[in-house]
């Protein structure tokens, strides 16, 4: 059985590990090093993984070796993983938004096998959308391996391109704090015609959740299934004409560009290190 290893027990790592072991794999394959006590303790107890305050104990004798911490704190984790890193080589595997693989084979090593993955937060009830990019060294098997254990949170896309990395991270990795805007915005909107927050904020919701089941279910796209709610010089075309005299793709794709600019510069910030 592969064996898994976790550098920070975050959210992001947290829902990696309940969608594992929702999936089947034995606590005693998972294991996870997390500096915060309360942190650690929570995840031993719920999930009855293996637990450690130090990064280097977790990371020895593992397969695979999940990164997920911030990115700013993973170009000082070279000084104590990399030693470890190069005796076993695992497949090293990076959560971390803006963060190339030529910079992790610089801090860990060029002979590692390495993918580079984008998951997001859905991944916590297991609806989450990842991209993932590997490099030259990893095998057909631990490319298996890497994508087993992102499908245990939801959908995955190869991306071969790493470049379009940074297009992942604005799409699916900050997407969901979009879409949230967008419920906020629509609840903020009925409650300036008089209608109560918890009304408002029912309706919007239960709306999304609507709407995102039928373009996951019905399989159609999602210019046709806007098509069917709009009736000929209807309530919905009016709305929809408001959007577009206010260049609404045009906002769209500015916020996606600025969001993909930033993953780039925090790249590049990290060259400095
Ligand atoms: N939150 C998101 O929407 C999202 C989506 C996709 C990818 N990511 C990426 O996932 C990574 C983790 O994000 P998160 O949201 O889980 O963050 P988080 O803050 O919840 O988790 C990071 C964990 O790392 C621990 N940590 C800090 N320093 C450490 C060290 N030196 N060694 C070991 N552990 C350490 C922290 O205590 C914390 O528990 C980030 O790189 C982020 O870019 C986040
Ligand atoms: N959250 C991280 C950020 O905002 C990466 C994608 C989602 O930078």
């Amino acid at each position: 059985m592969t064996r898994i290893a976790f550098i920070g027990g975050g959210n992001m790592a947290r829902s990696l590990i309940g969608g594992l072991i929702k999936t089947g794999v034995a606590a005693a394959n998972l294991r996870v090093a997390e500096p915060l006590a309360q942190a650690r303790e929570a995840l031993g107890r719920e999930f009855g993984i293996s637990t450690y305050a130090d990064n280097r104990q977790a990371a020895a004798d593992t397969d695979v070796l999940v990164l997920a911490v911030k990115p700013q704190v993973m170009p000082a984790m070279h000084a104590e993983l990399r030693d470890t890193l190069q005796r076993n080589r695992p497949l090293l595997i990076s959560i971390a938004a803006g963060v190339r693989i030529d910079q992790l084979e610089r801090w860990f090593g060029n002979l590692l096998p390495i993918v580079r993955c984008m998951p997001n937060t859905p991944a916590l009830i297991g609806a989450g959308a990842t991209g993932l990019c590997a490099n030259l060294r990893v095998t057909p098997q631990q490319r298996e391996q890497a994508q087993h254990i992102l499908d245990a949170v939801g959908v995955t896309r190869w991306i071969h391109d790493e470049s379009q990395m940074d297009t992942v991270t604005a799409l699916s990795g900050s997407g969901p704090a979009y879409f949230f805007a967008i419920v906020e915005a629509l609840e903020d909107a009925a409650v300036a015609q008089g209608m109560p927050r918890d009304t408002a904020r029912i309706l919007a919701t239960q709306t999304c959740l609507g709407a995102g089941r039928m373009l996951v279910e019905s399989n159609e796209a999602p210019s046709v299934l806007r098509q069917r709610v709009t009736s000929p010089n209807g309530t919905t075309q009016a709305a929809l004409e408001s959007f577009a005299a206010d260049q609404l793709p045009r906002v769209v794709a500015r916020a996606v560009a600025a969001a993909t600019r930033r993953g780039a510069e925090m790249a590049a910030s990290l060259d400095k290190d």
